[in-house]
Order: structure tokens, then C-alpha cells, then sequence
């Protein structure tokens, strides 16, 4: 079992520079062992094209480290608060994706403005709000998660699968690392629809909400009717 999740935490984080999502050593994908409560993620700073299996990092979701030679990701803290917060999920993706990160360094939420984001997000993609001195300073990486849990008390994190950090970036997350990839790169293109929409018509409002319930729960709700799954 750990062995298979360590092959798809390692396809994951290769599928980032594939689709484009990642420059340099930027962004990070865990994968999560539930039955185990063991945490699978990129080593810090290491550079996706040298990246091996042998590399990759097993921690607890205290944060100890059980396997591997190197550091984990910088950002380890903040996957471990998403995944004690939200039992739902298998896999986390942190980008800094162009247009998802510009929304981010804006403080804009994106609202759903059609049917490619109503397939995928049930309503906008929040921005957190401003962490404060305090949270910076002390525990950073840990607050982070704090403060996109914080965004989701009213919000149903398997609804909406990606968040923006304000004045950093996103991070989207799945089932699993692999439809947590997916879920990034859908981030990426409706944030670059939303912009060029404002551009196009700076007054348009949100969609209509018959429309996103049917794009939404037509793919995601108990009535789902899509591709061709049983
Ligand atoms: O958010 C950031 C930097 O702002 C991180 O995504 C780093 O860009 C990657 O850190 P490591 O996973 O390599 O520690």
C-alpha cells in the first residue's frame, strides 16, 4: 500500500512541470495513507527532474518522520493541518500556478463565471484572509493550514477543492494526489478564464445559479450523470 502511494505521490509531483504548474523547485504534492495515518510527500527543494522514488518522504501526522534520507517539503505542516481537518481527502497540491497565485497576491476570491469552473468548483474559489504578525512568525507553515480551515467552516471542502492563499498562492486537494493534480490545473484554467472575462466585461456578474447546480451536481452529486462510469 505505501509502496503504491509512494509511485503516485511521485507521478503527481512529475505531472506539475508537465502541466505547467511549477517552475524551479516550486510547489509540492502529498499523498496520504489513512488506514496507516502515514503522509507521503516531496523532499524540500529538490528539483522535479532529478526527482526519485527513493526520495520521496513518509511522516506521521505529527509531523515525525518514519521514512526516507531527506528533508520533507517546507509546506509539510500545512498538509498535515488538511489532512487531520479533512477526513475526505487523499491527496494535497501546492502550485504557484501564474493566474491562481495572481488572484492569491489580489485577494480576490474567483467567483464561478461558467460551466468549466461550475464542473469542478460548486461556487467561488475563496482567498483566505490576511495572516496576522503573530501567525508569520510563529508556526508559518502550520498557520497556513489553520487559516484555510478557517476559510472552509462554512464552506464543504469537497465542493470547493482548491483554495487561494492570500498574498501567497493555492493549494487544491482530492481524493487523491492524482484528482488533486486534476483539480490544480482546472484552478489554473478557470483563473485564467475569470481574468480574460473581467477584461472582456468588467460588470458581469456570477453565473446563473440553476446553471452551476446543473454543471456541479450533474458531475459531483448524488445523481451524477457523467462519462461513462457505472
Ligand atoms: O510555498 C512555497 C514557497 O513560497 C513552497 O511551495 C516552495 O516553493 C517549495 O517548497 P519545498 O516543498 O521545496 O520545501
Amino acid at each position: 500500500m505505501l509502496e503504491r502511494l509512494k509511485q503516485e505521490v511521485l507521478e503527481a509531483n512529475l505531472d506539475l512541470p508537465k502541466y505547467n504548474l511549477v517552475t524551479f523547485t516550486w510547489g509540492n504534492v502529498s499523498g496520504i495513507d489513512r488506514e496507516r495515518g502515514l503522509v507521503v510527500i516531496k523532499p524540500s527543494g529538490v528539483p522535479y527532474e532529478k526527482l526519485k522514488l527513493e526520495d520521496l518522504v513518509v511522516v506521521d501526522l505529527a509531523g515525525n518522520k518514519v521514512e526516507g534520507e531527506l528533508k520533507p517539503s517546507s509546506d509539510t505542516p500545512t498538509h498535515l493541518v488538511l489532512y487531520r481537518a479533512f477526513a475526505h481527502i487523499g491527496g494535497i497540491v501546492h502550485t504557484h500556478s501564474p493566474w491562481a497565485t495572481s488572484w492569491a497576491q489580489a485577494s480576490r476570491p474567483i467567483p464561478a463565471l461558467g460551466t468549466t469552473h461550475a464542473d469542478y468548483f460548486y461556487g467561488e474559489i475563496p482567498v483566505t484572509r490576511q495572516m496576522t504578525r503573530e501567525e508569520i512568525e510563529n508556526g508559518y507553515e502550520l498557520e497556513t493550514g489553520n487559516v484555510i480551515v478557517e476559510t472552509f467552516k462554512d464552506r464543504d471542502p469537497s465542493q470547493v477543492p482548491s483554495v487561494l492563499v492570500n498574498s501567497h498562492a493555492p493549494f487544491n486537494w482530492g481524493k487523491d494526489p492524482h484528482e488533486a493534480v486534476h483539480n490544480a490545473v482546472v484552478l489554473e484554467e478557470v483563473a485564467k478564464m475569470a481574468l480574460h472575462t473581467y477584461a472582456l466585461n468588467p460588470g458581469i456578474g456570477s453565473m446563473d445559479q440553476a446553471l452551476l447546480d446543473k454543471h456541479f451536481l450533474r458531475k459531483h452529486g448524488a445523481s451524477a450523470y457523467y462519462g461513462q462510469t457505472k
